[in-house]
């Protein structure tokens, strides 16, 4: 079955609805310029909603150990995402001393970007595939902007892999079909405003991937 992470949860309505909906995963921004960003006892508020359910995913940009120490401190976490420029040897760190499997995101727009998942693969127990950020762009992922699906059809990833960027309940069909991905990861998507979830395309979102 199709892996389903909803990222950008920072609300009762779409906690409830990616529970409700059957999520795989769902994803708690730690990183304070995105509008989805959480406090650590928001995200413990939230999370505190549902015994169980989808993977907590807390999702970091270049963090200092000092904000993971916080998170940790307020919310327990299944999973940490490293969304920024971390090399390998950070994210070995990062893995080694909080003790979670960790996900590395990974811009990709052409195919030698792929090379860079050799170098990750001993380092991470999973990872996403995202769209490089678009000019302009202020955030590193949350973009809504996809990349080039069909770069990675027929392709050995040598982890679990979640695709992400730009993903919505009307695409993400095709999309799982041209890219292979065994699973899917979306935040502007599933949203009414920007930083604001859809319940219902939540819900919308999770049947589509899961052929529905
Ligand atoms: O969602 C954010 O605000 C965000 C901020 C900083 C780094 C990553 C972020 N989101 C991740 O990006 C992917 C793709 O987002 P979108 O579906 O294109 O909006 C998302 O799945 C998050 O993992």
């Amino acid at each position: 079955m199709t892996l389903v992470k909803i990222c950008g949860v920072n609300d009762a309505a779409g906690f409830d609805a990616a529970v409700a909906a059957g999520a795989d995963l769902l994803g708690f921004v730690f990183y304070p310029p995105s509008p989805r960003a959480v406090t650590p006892a928001v995200a413990a508020g939230l999370s505190a909603r549902a015994e169980g359910g989808p993977l907590r995913t807390g999702l970091f940009v270049d963090p200092e150990d000092a904000l993971i120490e916080a998170v940790l401190a307020a919310v327990r976490l299944d999973l940490i995402q490293l969304h920024g420029a971390e090399d390998p040897a950070r994210v070995a760190a990062i893995k080694a001393r909080f003790g979670l499997p960790v996900m590395k995101a990974l811009g990709i727009a052409t195919p030698g970007d792929l090379a860079a998942l050799a170098d990750f693969a001993p380092v991470t127990d999973r990872f996403l595939l995202d769209a490089k950020p678009p000019p302009g762009a202020t955030l590193p992922g949350g973009n809504a902007a996809p990349f080039d699906w069909r770069l990675t059809a027929g392709r050995v990833i040598p982890r679990p892999w979640l695709l992400a960027g730009g993903l919505t309940p009307e695409s993400v069909a095709e999309a799982l079909r041209q890219s292979g991905a065994p699973g899917v990861d979306v935040s502007s998507g599933v949203e009414k405003a920007r930083g604001v979830k859809d319940p219902a395309r939540i819900a919308a979102f999770v049947a589509a991937a899961r052929g529905g």
